[in-house]
C-alpha cells in the first residue's frame, strides 16, 4: 500500500518495512529513498516531538510509492501521549532569545486537523503555530 506525503501525527514512529521498498522521505526538496535493510527499523520524528521541542527536532515528511514488484507489508508503530493532554514546547528549551513557536494542543485537538484534511496538505502543526 502506498501513502501521501504527510508527517506522522505522533512524537515517534518506528517501521518496519518489507524488501518490497517505496517509501521515501522529503530532504531539500527531493524525495530519497529508503531502502530496506533487513532486520532493520525506521524511525521517524513525528510532529508533536517537532512541537514539544520548539522545532530543535524537525517531523520528517514521507510517502510510499507503489510498484509492481509485489504486494507490501509494513508495520508502523506510532508513539503518542495521552489524547487530552495539552503539549506544547517544552519550558527548557524556550527563552527571551528563543520564543515558543507552537501553542500547547492536546492530541485529540490535533487529530481533529489532521484527519479533517487530506494527506498532501499543509502540515497538522501549522494549526498551532503562535
Ligand atoms: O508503510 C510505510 O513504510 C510508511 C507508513 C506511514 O508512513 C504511516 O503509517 O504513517
Ligand atoms: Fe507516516
Amino acid at each position: 500500500m502506498g501513502t501521501s506525503k504527510h508527517s506522522d501525527p505522533a512524537f515517534l514512529t518506528i517501521l518496519l518495512q518489507d524488501e518490497i521498498g517505496g517509501l521515501q522521505v522529503l530532504h531539500d526538496d527531493q524525495w530519497v529513498n529508503i531502502n530496506p535493510i533487513s532486520g532493520g527499523l525506521v524511525v521517524n520524528i513525528g510532529d508533536f516531538l517537532q512541537a514539544t521541542s520548539n522545532d530543535k527536532l524537525k517531523s520528517v515528511q514521507h510517502r510510499v510509492l507503489t510498484n509492481h514488484v509485489g504486494p507490501r507489508v509494513s508495520v508502523a508503530c506510532f508513539f503518542k501521549g495521552e489524547t487530552s493532554k495539552s503539549y506544547g514546547p517544552i519550558k527548557e528549551l524556550v527563552s527571551d532569545e528563543n520564543p515558543p513557536l507552537y501553542k500547547d494542543f492536546s492530541i485529540n485537538e490535533y487529530h481533529g486537523k489532521f484527519f479533517s484534511q487530506g494527506l498532501d496538505e499543509k502540515s497538522g502543526l501549522e494549526h498551532f503555530k503562535l
